[in-house]
């Protein structure tokens, strides 16, 4: 059994043993003036003595309130949604008058909303589950992870060449379900739309009458595949692994996925595209096993995580924790930390999104002008505590919609996963290093500087891990190097570079957008610019503007859409 994720700090230690002091404050410091006899009239930093308290009626994105009314339903648990059919159509319901609501109040039509297409927070359970019979060797655990499942869907058909497959990774939340089936091309059953409803289908940019499209839960998830809410015991146990699952990797995450693709019997993909951390999926698998993947695309993720998404992603994790019905992980049996979830979720979703899409969406309207000059008690409505600005009152539905349908340990898990990827040739050598050293009978993972042509199928060769001196792509890359100016003023240009070189010889697409402040066009531009310092002739960089930042992904048919069917051509 592998060890548990070990813990935070500040989860393991009693807080008055904590030892961090704050700094001392310097001279810019700033405190808020304290309210003097000349500025009494100002209610600026002074408590208001009746605050206004959320009011009776409905808010419009918020059927629960400020958290104030009873906690929400608790979600319907992956595994306990067998028969809960009809609660998942419920919040399902619920979730499309909330929509409704949004687009009356924005003056939208009731048709399809941006909002929408964030995620499918509700999907339709996979159609399919493929079952290793292998364990998982992982790179941070030096005990593989049992035999697991993912849980995968498929659109259109796998020719008789089987060269025609392509293998899309999802961002953090989202499912396997990226288009709406029901039909003879999908192996889902489910009418409902799904995440990337207008970019997979038959004539759209990722066309399923060309290609056959294969899109996974991702290990570590909660929509099917093996993570923190699977049972424990693993198979038939009766409770869930919670945090005594395993730290996980992008990097297991991708060869998961291999094991998958070995099943189906495809050797090579005609392209792995990702978005996000499916973006960083997809840089790993042509890392990995470069020999099977046809083209590459990464949109909106990065080569390695920067430390502004680390930040983000750990202030999500520390509300999360710190809800008391967090319970260490171990919430299952009881009351999951809907409330730690809603305000990560709220963070994340600032991180998602953008200021500038805010100003036109909401600008700074408030419900308390928008709605009759008094409330319902007669009195004159002014601005109150409770979520009052628009934006507010979006974050609040955001959390709210998300806690209900979201497994707050893979949340957890998946996010961390995300901070630890970095394909910069130190951090794979030592990766590489420690998981070669804990398996020495598995396939290894690969070093930078191993040839391409290892297939993981392949049993270990050491003679080909000491081939690093020799290598004939790094004379070739250093040759590049001085011919070619990369745009990206990263100090780490050269060490992804090299982390990277073997995908030297794989058509690259690398997306970016200029309003995104999770994954910031400078950590684009740095993975274009190492991937092309590879010498790699065919990497092909977009930056797109527009005001949707980290999620244009999603929402950008005619942009990210067309520049994938380009690249796919
Ligand atoms: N909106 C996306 C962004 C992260 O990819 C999500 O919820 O997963």
């Amino acid at each position: 059994m592998p060890p548990r994720a070990t813990l935070p700090r500040s989860v393991q230690l009693p807080s008055n043993k904590l030892t961090w002091k704050p700094p001392k404050p310097h001279l810019a410091s700033y405190h808020p003036p304290a309210p003097t006899a000349s500025s009494s009239s100002t209610t600026y930093f002074v408590p208001p003595t009746s605050p206004q308290l959320p009011p009776r009626r409905k808010p419009i994105f918020n059927p629960g309130g400020f958290g104030l009314q009873s906690s929400p339903k608790p979600a319907p648990s992956p595994r306990s949604w067998k028969g809960k059919e009809k609660e998942i159509e419920e919040i399902q319901k619920k979730d499309d008058e909330l929509r409704r609501d949004e687009e009356r109040l924005e003056g939208k039509e009731s048709t399809k909303g941006k909002e929408e297409a964030e995620a499918c927070y509700v999907p339709p359970p996979a159609t399919l589950h493929f079952h290793s019979t292998n364990q998982l060797p992982l790179l941070y655990s030096p005990q593989p992870l049992p035999p697991f499942q993912i849980a995968y869907e498929t659109w259109g058909k796998l020719n008789s060449a089987r060269d025609n497959a392509i293998l899309l990774h999802t961002g953090l939340s989202a499912s396997s379900h990226v288009a709406s089936g029901g039909n003879d091309v999908s192996t889902s059953t489910s009418s409902k739309p799904g995440w990337w409803e207008d970019f997979v289908g038959s004539g759209k940019s990722i066309d399923t009458d060309k290609f056959f499209v294969i899109c996974t839960n991702v290990l570590g998830g909660c929509f099917g595949s093996t993570g923190p809410s699977s049972p424990y015991p693993p198979g038939d146990g009766e409770t869930r692994w919670a945090t005594r699952f395993p730290m996980l990797s992008i990097h297991d995450m991708t060869r998961a996925q291999l094991d998958l693709l070995d099943y189906l019997k495809i050797d090579k993909l005609y392209a792995s595209i990702g978005s996000s951390m499916g973006g960083m999926q997809s840089i790993s698998m042509a890392y990995i096993a470069p020999e099977r993947v046809g083209r590459v695309a990464s949109i909106s993720a990065s080569g390695r995580s920067g430390l502004n998404g680390v930040g983000m992603r750990y202030a999500q994790r520390s509300v999360l924790m710190a809800d008391p019905n967090w319970n260490r992980g171990f919430y299952y049996d009881g009351v999951p930390p809907h409330n730690g979830m809603k305000l990560a979720r709220q963070i994340a979703t600032i991180t998602y999104r953008s200021g500038p899409e805010w100003e036109q969406r909401f600008g700074r309207q408030m419900l308390s002008e928008q709605e009759a000059a008094l409330d319902s008690d007669g009195n004159p409505d002014v601005p109150r505590l409770s979520p009052d600005f628009l934006i507010e009152t979006y974050l609040d539905h955001q959390g709210e919609r998300f806690c209900l349908t979201y497994d707050a340990n893979s949340m957890i898990y998946l996010s961390k996963a995300m901070d630890l990827f970095d394909m910069s040739s130190t951090a794979l050598t030592s990766l590489a290093k420690k998981f070669n050293t804990a398996y020495p009978n598995s396939n290894p993972f690969p070093y930078p500087s191993d040839p391409v042509g290892i297939s993981v199928s392949l049993p270990r060769n050491e003679n080909l891990l000491k081939f690093k001196e020799n290598d004939k792509n790094e004379i070739e890359i250093k040759k590049k190097l001085k011919k070619f100016i990369p745009t990206s003023k990263s100090p780490h240009l050269s060490e992804l570079s090299l982390g990277l070189k073997r995908l030297k010889d794989i058509p690259a697409l690398v997306l970016g957008v200029q309003s995104d402040v999770l994954f910031p066009v400078e950590q684009q531009r740095e993975l274009a610019d190492a991937l092309k310092l590879t010498g790699n002739q065919n990497v092909t960089y977009y930056e797109l503007g527009g005001v949707w930042g980290h999620d244009t992904f999603l929402l950008d048919v005619q942009n990210v859409g067309g520049a994938i069917r380009g690249f796919l051509h």
